[in-house]
């Protein structure tokens, strides 16, 4: 049984936004070394929420792109797949289907994304509707606006409700930090997640800019670090938006390992939201195994 309370959420924890960007570029300076470094771009690899979100998804494009999470690079096949396919709730079956006996798990969007801007009834049977359809992961949205109006009973009920709907899927709570106006607001945010019960919290839809970055990453990667020490239950982190290159992923998982320690570097409890990000690290893993830049085109797409 759990044990602690539930903070009081109008309380605010104050940043120190000037050390969070000083820390951040003090451990981007980190240099990696050969062989810890393939070890990171596969394990990068590993993590990634492989992911189409456009309006235009087809079952093709889903079947092609699940594919390339089974097998990232055919040459190489004793590479990692990737941890998980992200696409709408109208996709995933088709993505199931394509995925079934790899041990890559189908997330889907949920409660009205990119905006949340629905009824609560909508969002529940949005959610509803991706669990039937096979998803393993939920990615909602918070209601931004109630948030920012200081409603924060609202938003932690709302992901409550939702993660009761979730049954046996994981929760990852998506808090679109770009529209969240403070580092504050985001580690508020962040504890209302983890304490409504989020398996994950991720940083944004891709949607909006500024998507994921690394100070924000870094507040919310401490958040989860206190309420791990403050309840005892670990919460994953998945940034999302606009990781495009390597030398970024592996920027972050440093980050990762020296706030919460190595426990976290695993695709059960860090994942990468990415649509772009797996051909850049396949083309730096190809480089430190053969020493030989292989070109953009020998790689398909995403
Ligand atoms: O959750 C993942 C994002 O929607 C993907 O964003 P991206 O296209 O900038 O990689």
């Amino acid at each position: 049984m759990d044990t602690y309370t539930t903070p009081d959420f109008s309380r605010t924890i104050p940043i120190d936004k000037v050390g969070v960007d000083e820390r951040v570029a003090r451990l981007n300076k980190r240099s990696i070394k050969k062989e810890s470094k393939l070890q990171g771009l596969k394990l990068a690899l590993s993590m990634i929420d492989l992911t189409t979100l456009e309006g235009k998804d087809s079952e093709g494009k889903v079947i092609q792109m699940c594919a390339k999470a089974r097998t990232p690079y055919a040459p190489m096949p004793d590479l990692p797949h990737v941890a998980a396919v992200c696409v709408y709730p109208n996709m995933v079956a088709t993505a199931k289907k394509a995925l079934k006996g790899t041990g890559i798990n189908v997330a889907s969007v949920s409660t009205a994304f990119p905006s949340g801007m629905a009824p609560r009834t909508v969002k529940l049977e949005d959610t509803r509707f991706a669990v039937e359809q096979g998803a393993d992961e939920i990615d909602m949205v918070i209601s931004r606006g109630e948030f920012l109006k200081g409603n924060y009973s609202y938003v932690f009920d709302e992901i409550a409700e939702i993660k009761d709907s979730c049954g046996s899927a994981h929760l990852k709570v998506i808090l679109e930090t770009g529209e969240l106006e403070t580092y504050e607001n985001v580690r508020k945010a962040s504890d209302i997640a983890m304490y409504a019960g989020a398996d994950f919290i991720k940083t944004s839809t891709g949607k909006i800019s500024p998507a994921a970055t690394q100070p924000v990453t870094l507040v919310m990667l401490e958040a989860i670090r206190d309420f791990y020490r403050e309840t005892g239950r670990m919460t994953g982190m998945k940034p999302a938006g606009g990781i495009r290159t390597a030398k970024q992923a592996l920027q972050y998982l440093v980050l990762v390992k020296e706030t919460l320690g190595a426990a976290w570097l695993t695709p059960e409890w860090f994942r990468f939201g990415a649509s772009s990000l797996t051909n850049d690290l396949l083309m730096q893993i190809v480089k430190q195994k053969t020493g030989i830049y292989e070109g953009r085109e020998y790689f398909s797409e995403d």
